[in-house]
């Protein structure tokens, strides 16, 4: 529009339809937004070349080349420029793609100018906090120096804006929690809520009330409305833990819910529309437990649109001593006094332990040094850490004829090994954090 007066607009919108450029540009003005247009690659690179905008939406057939090429291509040449894409109704593969190399968002035609504008609110509301001190929030900073949480702070930096799924791996206490939650904070969906769940937590039979709410009187028990986990982070981000743990039946009800981006509480005639990005986690191999037939591909290929891996500890022993200082200093203010250092001999010895429990562990391991240190230096002798037994090189099964006790045995070993991580537990016994749980309960040990 006023690409020859060479001012600048807010966005630049590619399409080879009139029409749709029409309809677009006139929701954009409704929004307050100017807007350049492109018919082809050709003239949407002339554009890019010589404007600024804050914000591109292109459609993936163009007739000189492909929507796919221009997101890569503004990745490479106008990094920080957020895209978004307009696919073909069921072209979700094409849209998935767009998402992997770097688009933040897609809409489906036909275009429905109520899903441009959430996609341009998202795309241009960044939380006004952002970068600086997330902490503020009770959001944690990625803390390390290492190579791999440099990369990782600036994925997470890139992905907040972005509403891709994100699928998260590692190690227990590696950080995975860490990172969902600063995506979230962000990102333009900081105002509404995180949502985490552990997945491996919930009983089967209550996990698609949990997840989606039921109406009252829908079943016994059901003594009022519950919105559930979906319609909770409406506007916000449901983080799914241990997503490795959820049974079959209700993977499917889960891909079900994120395409259609819609829910049906148990007991409700209507599904209800949910705007929710999902993120998710676990310290399982999902692509293994596809090939297994334990995870359903679909779903897999859905959350795991883009994957970030997380390094377990004794990987990058060069991010100890930060984690500690930060770590220190957040017990220190905690209790109110100085905070206390590591010596030369800790830190030596704290980046030679092999941190089963990674960084979950470290922060144990600190509190109890702390607790013990009476003097401003830690000690080797205070970390204590040949107190802490080696990890466990493979499943504890118990041998073969002994249940009862010697199960509560070997489950209270890894407990205490993983200094009461039951997640972490949970995986070196072989067993779903439900099934530990289980057994805590009866027990009455919970
Ligand atoms: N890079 C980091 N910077 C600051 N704190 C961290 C970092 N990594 C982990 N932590 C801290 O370590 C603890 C464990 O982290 P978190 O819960 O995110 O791990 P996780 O991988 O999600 O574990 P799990 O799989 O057991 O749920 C938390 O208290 C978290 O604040």
């Amino acid at each position: 529009m006023n690409a020859e007066s060479g001012a600048r607009a807010d966005v630049l919108v590619i399409d080879d339809e009139a029409d749709i450029r029409e309809l677009l540009e006139l929701a954009l003005l409704r929004m307050g937004l100017s807007c350049d247009t492109a018919g082809s690659v050709a003239e949407a690179r002339e554009r890019l070349a010589s404007g600024s905008y804050r914000l591109c939406l292109t459609d993936m057939r163009l007739p000189d080349g492909d929507g796919l090429d221009l997101v890569a291509y503004i990745q490479q040449a106008h990094a920080g420029l957020p895209v978004a894409v307009i696919s073909a109704h069921g072209s979700i593969d094409t849209a998935i793609r767009a998402l992997k190399l770097g688009a933040f968002d897609f809409v489906t035609k036909p275009v429905e100018v109520k899903a441009v504008r959430a996609l341009v609110e998202h795309a241009l509301r960044v939380p006004e906090h952002a970068q600086d001190e997330p902490e503020a929030d009770g959001v944690r900073r990625l803390i390390g120096r290492s190579a791999a949480i440099e990369h990782l702070r600036a994925q997470v930096a890139r992905l907040a804006r972005s509403q891709a799924p994100v699928f998260i791996h590692g190690e227990s206490g590696t950080g995975k929690e860490v990172i969902a939650r600063s995506i979230h904070a962000l990102g333009p969906r900081a105002g509404g809520a995180f949502v985490p769940v552990n997945c491996g937590a919930i009983p089967h039979e209550l996990m698609e009330s949990e997840f989606f709410g039921h109406v009252r009187g829908s079943f016994s028990g059901a003594t009022a409305d519950k919105p559930g986990l979906f319609r909770a982070a409406q506007g916000g981000t449901l983080f799914l833990d241990e997503v490795a743990e959820l049974p079959l039946a209700m993977q499917v009800k889960l891909l079900r819910a994120i395409q259609e981006r819609a829910v049906r509480p148990v007991g409700a005639h209507a599904e209800e529309a949910v705007d929710v990005r999902v993120l998710s986690a676990s310290h399982r191999d999902l692509a293994a437990l596809v090939a297994e037939g334990r995870f359903r591909q679909d779903l897999f290929y859905r959350i795991n649109v883009i994957a970030l891996h997380v390094p377990p500890l004794r990987e990058r022993p060069e991010d100890i001593e930060a984690l500690a200082a930060h770590i220190l200093a957040r017990l220190a203010a905690r209790d109110g006094g100085p905070a206390q250092r590591l010596s030369a001999e800790s830190l030596a010895a704290l980046r030679a332990h092999p941190f089963p429990g990674n960084v979950r562990e470290l922060e144990n391991l600190l509190e109890r040094a702390c607790a013990l240190c009476d003097s401003d230096v830690i000690t080797p002798a205070d970390l204590a850490l040949d107190a802490a037994p080696a990890p466990l090189a493979s499943p504890v099964t118990p041998p073969p004829g002994q249940g009862g006790d010697d199960e509560r045995s070997h489950i209270l070993r890894a407990l205490e090994e993983t200094r009461w991580n039951r997640s972490e537990a949970a995986r070196r016994l072989g067993m779903t954090l439900r099934q530990l749980r289980y057994r805590l309960q009866k027990w009455g040990m919970e």
